[in-house]
């Protein structure tokens, strides 16, 4: 690999060009399939399959004889491997996402919360020109999966026998996808953008690819569909010092370099030394390797940089915006911390670029060619959209009602104007019709005025469970509360937004909680709970159960001394 030893910052933005991908011919096949698919629909994707990938086809769909199969082909460790690959993405993508947001009170009356809504249909691109990456599929299809979107559907190129790989098929059926299509390359994503007579339009495309695949998402874009990023050719940049092994850094190397002749590899030194090591090994390595002629392409558009020191590799990574981060220096996690931009950073020496690719947990199909500054990876996040909601009190609207008058005045908006004043003019002549603020009449006494409507049914089914089987100090307290014995009308595992409180009188606006050992480790938890429920104008009385044990009276007596103290 060539070596660029010590370079000013004048020479930065040359050395750090990725290989000039033939833009214009890309651009042309590109236009010239996406207007045959949307004019001939199935028939085009006939002929592209049997041009580009010699396989002659007659249908589109994958059946599930077909998927069946494809379970019998594979091999137990193959399996294995993928179903642990599959629990460790799972396990990071779930606990990424954050669907809970708080209901915001931004003045009184006025509430604001945002919600993830699944996009409809999403569409998959799973690559398989030069190798069928069934990883993709789990990249992509579990966070579908967590996102749950109504419709999700894969295309991948097939081989000359008009066969998808057995374990793209195995892993998209473990993943729960079974709406396949045998279509590759652009004419794929075109399939996709427009629908033809098998293949649906989709909402949104997500996936990697070779150029003609990401210049045809690109184009997909301006036909109102969107895209998760353009994830090109793979790279890497590793930012190494004198300790590094040059075994593993050459190995890091050509594990991108192997993808295609268009990726790029880049090696980020203070070290002559290793820089020169690592060359050696790059030399020994590329022998052993199957794809040895694609990795040596790959190396010839890379460089090895030699810098002045790791501080100055941090500035040069963060000026390129690689894809792929690897950090093999002495303090990897300072240099980590520092680091301002890129799509996924592997720490330490023994964080090799496969585990991520594979099975680490994060998701690989990440932004290339500089675009790490303005795009991150695929995540749950993706697939989802994020709604936003509010809803005003006739006391919210009197509050914030005026502000909006004078506001759409001053834009010269006059019906923006009287959205508002029509409203405040009703409230101000008929101002006992209105319902009075925080009060609850009739069948709105029930659980699903309180509670969070997306989830009422899930908490519902939790709370019913909950008040069948009490736990020992919660049946002690109930007894004394049930059936208004100090007046006071309790609900027991009463269901408040989200959360699912002990006793509550809605009347009375107050909480009572019988905290059990687990509380002890939840402490934060607990006083987020806390904070939220005192936010909708709840007091909350805690009781621990060795209170409760010891001391039921002494509880009882506070809850009606407590409870009193608050009129409505
Ligand atoms: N950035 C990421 O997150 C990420 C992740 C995984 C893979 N990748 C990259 O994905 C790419 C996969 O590329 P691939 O080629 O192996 O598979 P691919 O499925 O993207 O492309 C194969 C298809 O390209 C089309 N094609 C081939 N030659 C063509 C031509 N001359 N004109 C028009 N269409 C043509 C064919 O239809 C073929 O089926 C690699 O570059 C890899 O580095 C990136
Ligand atoms: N390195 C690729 C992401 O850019 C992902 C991959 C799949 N299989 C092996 N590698
Ligand atoms: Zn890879």
């Amino acid at each position: 690999m060539k070596i660029i030893s010590n370079p000013d910052y004048s020479q930065q933005q040359e050395l750090l060009e990725r290989p000039q991908q033939e833009r214009a011919n890309v651009e042309t096949a590109v236009n010239d399939i996406i207007q045959l698919v949307k004019e001939n629909g199935d028939q085009a994707l006939f002929a592209f399959a049997e041009k580009f990938d010699k396989a002659k086809l007659d249908t589109l769909r994958v059946t599930e004889k077909e998927i069946e199969q494809a379970s019998t082909l594979i091999s137990p460790e193959l399996k294995a491997a993928i179903q642990t690959a599959y629990q460790n993405i799972y396990k990071f993508h779930e606990a990424c996402y954050t669907q809970d947001y708080p209901v915001i009170e931004t003045m009184p009356g006025m509430t604001c919360w945002r919600k993830s809504l699944p996009i409809q249909k999403v569409g998959l691109y799973i690559p398989g020109g030069s190798a069928p990456l069934f990883s993709t599929v789990l990249m992509l299809a579990i966070p579908a999966k967590i996102a749950d979107n109504k419709r999700v559907v894969l295309c991948s190129p097939t081989d000359s026998n008009g066969d998808i790989n057995p374990a793209v098929l195995y892993t998209a059926s473990l993943c729960g996808v079974t709406e396949i299509y045998k279509a590759g390359g652009a004419q794929a994503i075109a399939a996709m953008t427009y629908g033809t007579e098998s293949i649906p339009a989709v909402d949104k495309i997500f996936g990697p690819g070779n150029a003609f695949v990401t210049r045809a998402k690109e184009l997909a874009q301006q036909q109102g569909v969107a895209i998760d990023m353009p994830a090109g050719p793979s790279e890497v940049l590793v930012i190494a010092d004198q300790k590094a092994n040059p075994v593993f850094v050459a190995a890091d190397l050509l594990a991108q370099a192997e993808h295609g002749p268009d990726s790029q590899v880049i090696l980020l030194t203070d070290s002559i030394t290793l820089a020169e090591a690592v060359n050696e090994q790059l030399t020994i390595q590329l022998s052993t390797l199957s794809r040895k002629q694609t990795a040596e392409k790959a190396i010839e558009n890379s460089k090895t940089i030699v810098l002045e020191n790791i501080a100055e590799c941090i500035k040069w990574s963060d000026a390129y915006a690689p894809e792929h981060l690897i950090i093999n220096t002495e303090n990897a996690d300072e240099v980590a911390e520092q680091i301002q931009v890129a799509g996924s950073i592997f720490i330490g020496s023994y964080t090799c670029e496969s585990l991520g690719d594979y099975a680490s947990g994060t998701n690989h199909t990440l932004p290339t060619y500089g675009y790490a500054r303005n795009y991150s990876g695929v995540s749950v996040d993706s697939f989802v959209n994020k709604v936003t909601y509010q809803k005003a009190t006739p006391q919210g609207l009197k509050n914030l009602g005026p502000a909006v008058e004078i506001m759409a005045t001053a834009e010269g908006l006059d019906a923006h104007k009287n959205a508002v004043s029509v409203r405040l003019n009703s409230i101000k002549a008929n101002p006992k019709s209105l319902p009075e603020e925080g009060t609850f009449k009739g069948r709105q006494k029930y659980s699903y005025e309180t509670a969070r409507k997306s989830i009422y049914g899930t908490l519902k089914e939790r709370a019913s469970q909950m008040r069948k089987n009490p736990t020992e100090t919660e049946a002690l307290v109930w007894e004394e509360l049930r059936n208004k014995k100090l007046d006071i009308k309790f609900r027991r595992q009463h269901i408040i937004d989200k959360y699912i409180v002990d006793f509550a009188s809605v009347e009375k606006r107050l909480i009572v909680e019988i905290d059990g050992d687990i509380h002890l480790n939840q402490i934060e938890e607990d006083r987020l709970r806390q904070d939220f429920l005192e936010s909708q104008g709840f007091k909350v009385i805690r009781f621990s159960n060795d209170n409760v044990l010891n001391d039921l009276e002494s509880v009882i007596e506070t809850i009606k001394n407590t409870s009193t103290a608050r009129p409505n």
